[in-house]
């Protein structure tokens, strides 16, 4: 028979499994909404029951419809492909692989959760370790129809004389398809040591490290969805959150869990991480490592320290006809001494008032003045003017309020010390001038280190510090997400963590006390500058955890072979031994590398665009520095695609096109703080094609 004869054979045969699998889902569906309406009319009955019985069928209603819900929504989930692998055995058994687990009536396995352990060896076999299986078969379907299949044969010694093989690699056929805008699940092709790295213990710290492209995104979403599924009462109780680099990355790769029926696991950026805020905007590479530095801990603890603005110079106060007077000195001690106690500013008004009064105590004492203590201070604590001062003496601040003190450059300079140079406290204050501007990126760490030194407002404050802040910005919604349990995740993902400030590896810490982490990166690809403090951030924020494990993947699956070698020419200085991925696919395509004068640039980046948006089906991505990135997207307007995305090398990270045009790529380097590691970022995300446009001609 003819390799398309056996095709169309074998996509029949599979087509027929897969009608039967649909058709039960269809059957698990109709069984789910009954559950789900038995729920109610449990409830309705529970009404006209005695106590006792009514709560035994509340709770039997709650379990039922939480169940019932479950399952509608696995169901519901986008299930393009929701059979997608066949393993046929050395024993003539076949099991089907798929999104879900799924069983006919008589309980007998249709298909095996990808997830259960039974399915590892659809990740693991390999033709040296077959693991059994003779024949692997990935199916790959639109809709409901089975449109290809591609097998692997493992074990040919052991292939019966009957079992057809067809097809050239579902792997490489996934690797060469054109991209969209959101990153697509992997499950069909999770190869071997990614699927290590998935399937590895909850515990501890499981750290990943790799080459551009080798997948450590899609992995990390994958154990997600792997964790979930094993100890889904631990990770979905608790939640899992998962933090990238930038809102373009979350929603790059905001479908891959959904599509694997996963949809309640948290995902936000950096500027995102503090409930309640958006921060979008980022800092010069200069200011973002001043404001990323354990040194600001420091400044910011003193600045909370100093006296607020506004504070009246004394405090004046009679009492049975006598003044009573605290001078700064006075005020200055009290202040003192209220934080030498330990309890957090916003915790700490009831102290300084008792100080205050205590203080007037013994002025009057030293006066000689004989009053009773207990009286002075009573009648004096019941002062309206007492209270007022109080309010101005010892106000209760949000983290923002307290941040936009610093913008303050006197302030500022003394509650810096040592700690930062005249120069980078000028480069703060200019950061913070406007302040009608939310906050940035970075400072969304330094106000979640406020947050922390500050103490929680009393509920009575919270309301309207929430009201405001909600009217002020548009960077704050008004209902918090998490609210006060930010800090009980089950589990963490830290995407591209080697980029990670120190002050954003303690933001994350904290999220994490009782949290199992996943953390991703590759050092190659970083942007921050001062490895060493951000490595003891993050060791203090990782804490004590004794089960660590690591996973390096080796095989670069974004870029093309031509693409790959022209990128890590730029970082063989840098790189250690083995850290430079293997690219699998070749296209036979080299990159276009292309000398212009800066006077044409303007012209050519419209044409070497335009000829890729013509060229290719996917996504075309346009990336440059930062200080030349709003030039390029005025320039493309005139092209205004929606495959076409613009963006500098910061915001590239942990994304991909099918094309990218990479415009003078020697501007990445001189902005960055890390030398080539962001023009080695922008270099390695294309999947076909490349086009540089330099006006170096001594490029690369
Ligand atoms: N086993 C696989 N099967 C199919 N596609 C894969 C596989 N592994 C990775 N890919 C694809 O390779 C591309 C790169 O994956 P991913 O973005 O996860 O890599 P990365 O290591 O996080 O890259 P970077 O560090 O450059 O951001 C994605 O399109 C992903 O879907």
């Amino acid at each position: 028979m003819s390799q398309t004869s056996d095709r169309q054979t074998e996509i029949a045969v599979e087509q027929a499994h897969v009608d039967v699998v649909y058709q039960r889902v269809d059957e698990m569906r109709g069984e789910a909404r009954a559950m789900r309406v038995r729920g109610d009319e449990l409830a309705h009955g529970a009404r006209n029951e005695a106590i006792f019985e009514q709560a035994a069928m509340l709770f039997e209603r709650d379990v039922m419809v939480r169940h019932a819900t479950q399952i509608l929504r696995s169901l519901d989930a986008e299930h393009e492909g929701l059979v997608f692998g066949r393993l046929d055995d050395t024993d003539g058994e076949t099991m089907y692989v798929g999104r879900l687990g799924i069983r006919d009536v008589n309980f007998d396995n249709l298909v095996t959760d990808w997830r259960a352990p039974a399915a590892a060896a659809f990740y693991q076999a390999t033709a040296e370790q077959p693991m059994n299986v003779v024949r692997r078969r990935v199916i790959r379907s639109t809709g409901q129809s089975v449109v290809d299949i591609d097998d692997d044969l493992l074990a040919p010694e052991k292939r019966p004389e009957d079992m057809a093989v067809v097809g050239e690699g579902a792997l490489m056929a996934s690797l060469t398809r054109a991209r969209g805008d959101r990153m697509r699940d992997i499950v069909a092709t999770i190869q071997r040591e990614q699927d290590e790295a998935i399937r590895a213990p909850w515990k501890g710290v499981t750290e990943i490290t790799g080459g551009p492209g080798t997948g450590k995104t899609a992995v990390a979403l994958h154990r997600v969805a792997y964790l979930l599924y094993r100890d889904r009462r631990r990770m979905g109780g608790s939640g899992v959150l998962v933090i990238g680099p930038s809102p373009a990355f979350t929603s790059y790769i905001s479908r891959v869990l959904p599509s694997m029926g996963e949809d309640t696991v948290e995902l936000r950026s950096l500027g995102e991480v503090l409930d309640g805020a958006h921060a979008v905007g980022v800092d010069s590479a200069e200011v973002t490592r001043v404001k990323g530095s354990l040194r600001m801990r420091r400044v910011l603890k003193r600045a909370l320290r100093e006296d607020p603005p506004d504070v009246p110079a004394e405090l004046r106060i009679t009492f049975r006809g006598e003044v009573l007077k605290l001078d700064g000195r006075d005020l200055a001690k009290v202040r003192h001494a209220v934080h030498s106690m330990g309890r957090p500013p916003n915790q700490s008004r009831v102290d300084a008032a008792e100080a205050l009064l205590e203080a007037l105590w013994r002025k009057a004492e030293s006066y000689g003045l004989g009053f009773d203590r207990k009286e002075l201070v009573t009648e004096l604590g019941e002062r309206i003017e007492f209270h007022r001062f109080v309010v101005v003496f010892w106000p209760l601040m949000t983290e923002r309020e307290a941040l936009r003190l610093l913008a303050d450059r006197d302030r500022l300079a003394h509650a810096a010390g040592r700690a930062l140079n005249a120069h980078e406290v000028d480069l703060l204050v200019a950061s913070w001038a406007d302040p009608n501007a939310g906050p940035t990126v970075a400072d969304i760490a330094l106000l979640d280190e406020l947050r922390g030194l500050l103490g929680p407002l009393p509920k009575r404050h919270r309301r309207r510090v929430q009201q405001q802040a909600a009217a002020e910005h548009q960077e704050w919604s008004e209902s918090p997400r998490r609210g006060e349990h930010y800090d009980e995740y089950a589990h963490i993902v830290i995407d591209e963590a080697q980029d990670l400030s120190p002050m954003q590896w303690r933001m994350v810490g904290r999220r994490g006390k009782y949290a199992s982490w996943t953390v991703v990166g590759d050092p190659l690809q970083s942007s921050w500058p001062d490895e060493g403090e951000a490595t003891s951030a993050r060791t203090a924020a990782l804490g004590a955890r004794t089960q660590r494990r690591q996973f390096q993947l080796r095989t670069n699956y974004r870029n093309s072979a031509e693409i790959f070698e022209l990128a890590a020419q730029v970082v063989t200085d840098v790189a250690m031994p083995g850290q430079l991925p293997h690219a699998v696919r070749s296209t036979g395509v080299k990159p276009s590398v292309r000398v212009v004068a800066p006077a044409e640039l303007a012209e050519q980046l419209l044409v070497a665009t335009r000829q890729l948006l013509d060229e290719m089906d996917g996504t075309v991505g346009v990336i440059t520095s930062s200080s030349r990135v709003g030039q390029a997207r005025r320039i493309l307007a005139a092209i205004d695609h929606e495959r076409l995305h613009v963006v500098d090398g910061l915001e590239a990270k942990g994304l991909e096109y099918d094309a990218v045009v990479l415009v003078e790529p020697t501007e990445l380097v001189t902005e960055s703080t890390t030398g080539p590691r962001t023009l080695y970022v922008a270099l390695t995300r294309a999947t076909q094609r490349l086009t540089v446009l330099t006006s170096d001609p001594a490029w690369p």
